[in-house]
């Protein structure tokens, strides 16, 4: 196998080729965060007066203003006001304010409210010539030029207040002062335009609305969920990468568990960058002050280091999940949770203000909250006319930026400790949680691991450390104890050849001859309890079932081995366990020199190939790109990137796919889809290849060549081919092993389980005369009793032995000591049914009253042997 680097640098090849292929809906993706602050940006920034545009940062002044004791200016806007009615509102307000001991107040009349706000952000912005803090506006509304008709004049008098003045219990003070603000103002009205009646009101207006940066309070949360919603899009394309069994399929492959995460991270690193600077560049466009305003460091490291730990956590996350659709739908409504509950706690029930402490204890356990808390930071200190600077992220106790960052750098190896776990538990069927730590802790992080572990290969250790540490694991054969059935010379009850199989595996002098070996191995599964058991008050209450039953099963050096057996008997769980999917609970195996039971030692992948019983293929891929990942990943013996290629052009000639090559796999057909799971299987050489059902769906043209296929395979290597195609099994196998509840029924060529488990033999003639002359002379002439009529159509009898005839046939079969004796048996009888029905061609009489035209002998069909033991699975379909 290539090295880690090499595995790594193909997995992210591959990677970027599918991101390039599926760039649409990736973008679609990752639109989502982009869209997020831009929604955010473009509401902040539209409530915004449009004249704040253009203004700097600023403070205000008065953020706790002492009533009107701090007051010492006021503006007046009274619009439509006359030279003379604006003196005489002016000269009462100064009296009005006079009697409240502040005579030199300064008042500033302004023409229009626009000049006022001018003159207000003048104020704000400091510039020096403004004074100007606002406490009160008098605007009277439509002042009449003239009496009407009843000679009454009727003046609406509207008196703003600055809604710092009024906050809480300052409003009590401020109301007498602004009704005496306002009646003054009346007065004053009153006088010049003889007005009878003034309908006044009083408002609040936000002086915020003058400049306030509202971005700051509201581009945090959204920037921060934004961000957020990457766990969900990361956590569901891992789960949607597992669901479509790529995931397992690469790591059985031989790819590193360690470099397919690494590629994943590596990957969406490069997305969140992307991210960053495209949602950046919306703050940017949108002068959001605290952004413009801050030294970009600030901004950057919060994003950076949460992108490294929310990468990690979605990895992790991924887990809690089977399915894409359930990861996407929980995940993206949970994150908004996540990061809007505590936003608004913070925001509305503490008044924005928390504890550094809490800060960042809250952000350790939610990192989502860190992060908004980050941006929201910036944007205080940026409000407060103090936005950070590079300097200031050394002071820690006015910028938490660093600690925050500290702590998302922190929970990226917290989280990646727990994924090591997560996939360790997931590739090794650790039962406990804490028992996975354990194993990462004394395998991958102290390197104290057993070398045969199925998960060494992450620790980094060689190969060939590997190989000796586990060939010394090798069961020697006496490990296991031989089933007390196949004891001795066996007691009758299993077959022969089995029995004769398990007393080779237990030699340890015939390991030789086998690629694989498997002994007593114990496959148990959970179910949930049958309905007629389930006990209403433990709801999801499962029970264990046996799968593999004590299984012993070899396979030789270059023999194709066709594994039979009705649905759900374990044939899939079998393979799945040679390739180290499956965690037996008992038995031990190996494939070539490397033990994978009781612990799966990884070096055994370099040997083995897969096409698994669904293709797990990647659409976008080209079948030709397919073949040169998985060389990639599995490595070329010489290591020469020309002898790669040549091996995948000789792939690609061999499955028939010349013309398909360079097309896009989703276009392919079933068919040729199966023919490059066929092709993968083949990469890197294997010497075992597992056909799951390798011609289930395809057309008979195809299953024509893709056995032409798994002929030429095995002149070079082993073959264990499932299938349910009896005919299959019997045109390709040298054995064929069937398996029924979990254990091998019988197993040997399929001429032998043809001749000890068939029944018998079959003899359809035709004839031009009389069918009944035909049947008496045929019953009355073969073994007495033997044989009966199974069917007569017309002038065709089909002839087949009876039970006593076939207990005859195995009682002397059973008397034949060796394999070949029982073939010479069966060849005895075909010679004599082919002599007696060939006998009339001497007699020329019965010659021709019989009028045979036609015959045929055929023996039993695989089919009829299958279907003898098939009935035997518990649980199936009769
Ligand atoms: N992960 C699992 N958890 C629980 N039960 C499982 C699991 N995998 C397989 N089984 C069950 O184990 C039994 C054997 O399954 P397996 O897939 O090995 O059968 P098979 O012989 O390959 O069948 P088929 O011919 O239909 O592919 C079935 O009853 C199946 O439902």
């Amino acid at each position: 196998m290539p090295s880690l680097w090499r595995q790594l640098a193909a997995a992210l090849a591959m990677r970027r080729t599918l991101i390039r292929r599926e760039l649409r809906s990736l973008i679609a993706g990752f639109l989502i965060p982009v869209i997020m602050i831009s929604i955010a940006s473009l509401v902040s920034t539209s409530i915004v007066i449009p004249s704040a545009d253009a203004m700097p940062s600023f403070s205000r002044p008065f953020v706790n203003p002492s009533a009107l004791k701090d007051v010492d200016a006021v503006g007046l806007v009274l619009p439509k006001a006359t030279d003379a009615q604006a003196a005489a509102v002016t000269a009462s307000l100064k009296a009005s304010f006079a009697a409240l001991g502040k005579p030199a107040m300064p008042l500033m009349p302004f023409a229009s409210a626009a000049d006022f706000q001018a003159s207000l952000i003048d104020f704000y912005r400091g510039r020096p010539n403004a004074s100007l803090v606002p406490a009160a506006i008098v605007v009277p509304d439509a002042v009449p030029t003239a009496p009407d008709a009843d000679g009454k004049q009727s003046i609406k008098l509207a008196v703003l207040v600055d809604d710092v003045l009024v906050t809480g219990s300052r409003l009590n003070d401020i109301a007498p002062v602004m009704e005496a603000v306002a009646d003054n103002a009346k007065q004053a009205l009153l006088q010049q335009t003889g007005a009878v009646s003034f309908n006044s009101l009083f408002t609040v207006f936000a002086s915020d609305k003058f400049g306030y940066d509202i971005s700051s309070a509201f581009v945090p949360p959204f920037a921060a969920s934004a961000f957020a919603q990457m766990i969900s899009i990361v956590a569901s394309a891992v789960v949607e990468e597992r669901e479509a069994g790529h995931r397992d399929y690469l790591i059985t492959m031989g790819l590193h568990p360690f470099a397919y995460y690494a590629s994943i991270f590596v990957i969406n690193i490069v997305i969140f960058f992307i991210n960053i600077g495209a949602s950046s560049l919306v703050l940017y466009l949108f002068k959001i002050p605290s952004f413009i305003n801050t030294n970009y460091l600030n901004w950057f490291l919060p994003m950076l280091t949460f992108s490294l730990c929310c990468i990690v956590l979605s990895m992790c996350l991924a887990f809690m999940f089977r399915t894409q659709a359930s990861a996407g739908a929980a995940l993206g409504f949970g994150m908004s949770i996540v990061v809007f509950v505590p936003y608004f706690f913070v925001y509305f029930v503490a008044n924005d203000e928390i504890s550094t402490g809490a800060l960042y204890g809250i952000s350790a356990a939610l990192p989502t909250f860190g992060l908004y808390r980050a941006f929201s930071e910036i944007g205080l200190a940026a409000q407060n006319g103090t936005p950070f600077t590079l300097a200031s992220l050394a002071d820690t106790g006015r910028n938490p930026i660093l600690i925050l960052s500290l702590i998302f750098v922190a929970q990226t190896f917290l989280y990646a400790y727990i994924l090591a776990a997560l996939v360790y538990r997931d590739l090794t069927n650790t039962k406990s949680f804490v028992g996975a730590l354990v194993g990462v802790t004394n395998n991958w992080i102290l390197g104290r691991g057993n070398g045969g572990s199925a998960t060494n290969a992450v620790g980094g250790s060689s190969s060939e450390q590997y190989i000796r540490a586990s060939t010394s694991e090798l069961f020697d054969g006496t490990a296991v104890a031989v089933p007390a059935a196949a004891a001795g010379g066996g007691d009758g009850s299993i077959d022969a050849e089995v029995v004769r199989e398990i007393q080779r595996i237990s030699d340890p002098a015939t390991a030789n001859e086998d690629i694989i070996r498997m002994a007593g191995v114990r496959v148990e599964f959970t179910k949930p309890v049958s309905r007629d058991r389930a006990r209403w008050w433990m709801p999801g209450e499962t029970e264990r079932f046996t799968v593999l039953d004590d299984l012993w099963l070899a396979i030789r050096k270059h023999e194709c081995f066709a594994y039979l057996g009705p649905n759900g008997c374990g044939k899939t769980t079998t393979i799945k366990t040679l390739i180290g999917m499956v965690q037996p609970i008992g038995g031990h195996a190996t494939i070539g020199p490397f033990s994978i039971l009781p612990r799966y030692n990884t070096a055994a992948r370099a040997i083995i190939g897969i096409c698994p019983q669904f293709d797990t293929l990647w659409g976008k891929l080209t079948p030709r790109e397919h073949l040169r990942f998985l060389a990639a990943i599995r490595g070329s013996s010489s290591g020469n990137a020309n002898a790669v290629e040549a091996e995948i052009e000789s792939l690609i000639g061999e499955v028939g796919l010349m013309d398909f090559a360079d097309a896009s796999i989703e276009s392919l057909s079933g068919g040729n889809k199966r023919k490059v799971s066929l092709a993968s299987a083949c990469i890197g050489n294997p010497s075992v290849v597992f056909l799951d059902e390798p011609t289930t769906g395809v057309d008979v043209a195809i299953r024509r060549s893709i056995w032409n296929v798994i002929e030429k395979l095995k002149q070079r290597t082993s073959v264990i081919l499932t299938t349910h195609s009896m005919e299959e099994a019997d045109a390709l196998s040298d054995r064929i092993g069937i398996m029924v509840n979990g254990q091998l029924q019988c197993v040997g060529t399929p001429q032998r389980l043809k001749t000890v488990y068939g029944c018998g033999y079959k003899v359809t003639v035709r004839t031009r005369g009389s069918p009944d002359d035909v049947r008496d002379w045929f019953l009355g002439g073969m073994d007495a009793g033997a044989w009966d009529v199974a069917r007569q159509v017309g002038s065709t009898i089909v002839f087949q032995m009876t039970a006593a005839g076939v207990a005859g046939l195995q009682a002397e079969l059973a008397a034949a000591r060796s394999d070949k004796d029982k073939m010479l048996v069966g060849f005895e009888r075909l010679r004599r049914i082919f002599a007696f029905i060939e006998s009339p061609a001497g007699q020329p009489e019965l010659a021709a009253r019989l009028g045979i035209v036609s015959h045929e002998v055929r023996e039993t069909s695989m089919s009829e042997v299958f279907v003898s033991f098939a009935g035997l699975q518990k649980g199936a379909d009769k």
